[in-house]
């Protein structure tokens, strides 16, 4: 499967001091599935007339698992709220393909890109089986009975389809709210925090998800605090510093100990064990 990511900090945005320009050329793998290429053109979110980060010119091939790190507050569901158009005001270009995503009907964007958002709220008396048809419905998938069912199956919540959402507790909600999204099958999924409530078996679960989607061809796009979740997880990683400069690679180089300092204060150390997986430790220093 071929992934790959381009990036490239340009100058800095409006009302955003500082930032050099550097090109960080990343080549991806051949790309065997077919699918559109999201490309973001000095892109970037706005929050209170103020641009989170400098701008991002970045290309993700279809097979990407992007992890978008970096401290609280820095901005990270900002950009993928932009890049979701979920509302959040942003700047630069964004396109899927050679069409403007934020210039698309809604319905028709509804096609391509589906958001995992933070806040799981949903109608309480709403059944977990009808909120996972909403994703299907949401992407006029012909079949949206046999696509919530797949998809819930997927998550590993069957068992919850006939439940009220009111009754669930927060772990089951965020599986169900994946679900949602996977029930949308777009070639663009974007995942805030996705096991912020999990337990270590749905932990691994979501990564292998994120992994399998991926493999599928998709282009996934995760803001993620677990930084070891983001070494086995991701085939690229872009780390927001929190003074507005960002670094995008393939996951070791980014997450590597000294870019990690510089973002978060915090010494680490990447281990990996026997059977080849990595995980961050921090270290006391
Ligand atoms: N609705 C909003 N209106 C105005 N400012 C906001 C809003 N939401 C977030 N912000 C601000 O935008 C900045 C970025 O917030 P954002 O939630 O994108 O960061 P984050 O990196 O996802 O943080 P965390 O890791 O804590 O979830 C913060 O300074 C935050 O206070």
């Amino acid at each position: 499967m071929g992934s790959g990511l381009m990036a490239r900090r340009t100058g800095p945005a409006p009302e955003h001091a500082g930032g050099a320009a550097t090109t960080n050329p990343f080549g991806g793998g051949p790309c065997l599935l077919l699918g559109g290429t999201l490309t973001l053109g000095s892109f970037g979110a706005y929050r209170g007339g103020r641009a989170l980060s400098d701008p991002l010119t970045l290309r993700l091939l279809p097979g990407t698992v992007l992890g978008v790190v970096g401290p609280n507050g820095v901005g990270k569901s900002s950009l993928l709220g932009a890049l979701a158009c979920s509302g959040v005001q942003s700047f630069g270009s964004l396109r899927y393909g050679d069409v403007d995503l934020p210039g698309m009907p809604p319905r028709r964007r509804a096609s391509v890109v589906s958001l995992l958002p933070q806040d799981l709220r949903a109608p309480d008396e709403l059944r977990v089986r009808e909120l996972v048809e909403i994703g299907a419905h949401a992407s006029q998938h012909p079949h949206a009975g046999e696509a919530a069912r797949s998809a819930l199956a997927d998550a590993g919540v069957e068992d919850l389809a006939q439940r009220r959402y009111g009754s669930l507790s927060g772990g089951q909600r965020q599986l169900v709210q994946l679900a949602r999204v996977l029930a949308q099958d777009t070639p663009v999924v974007i995942f805030d925090e996705p096991t912020s409530a999990l337990d270590l078996f749905h932990q691994r679960a979501v990564e292998q998800t994120m992994r399998r989607l991926g493999n599928d061809g998709k282009i996934v796009i995760a803001a993620l605090h677990d930084l070891s979740l983001a070494l086995n997880a991701c085939t690229q990683i872009l780390l927001l510093d929190g003074g507005g400069g960002s670094h995008a690679g393939r996951p070791a180089e980014v997450l590597q100990p000294e870019l990690v300092h510089a973002a978060y204060g915090v010494h680490t150390t990447i281990h990996t064990t026997p059977h080849g997986r990595s995980f961050l430790a921090t270290d006391d220093r």
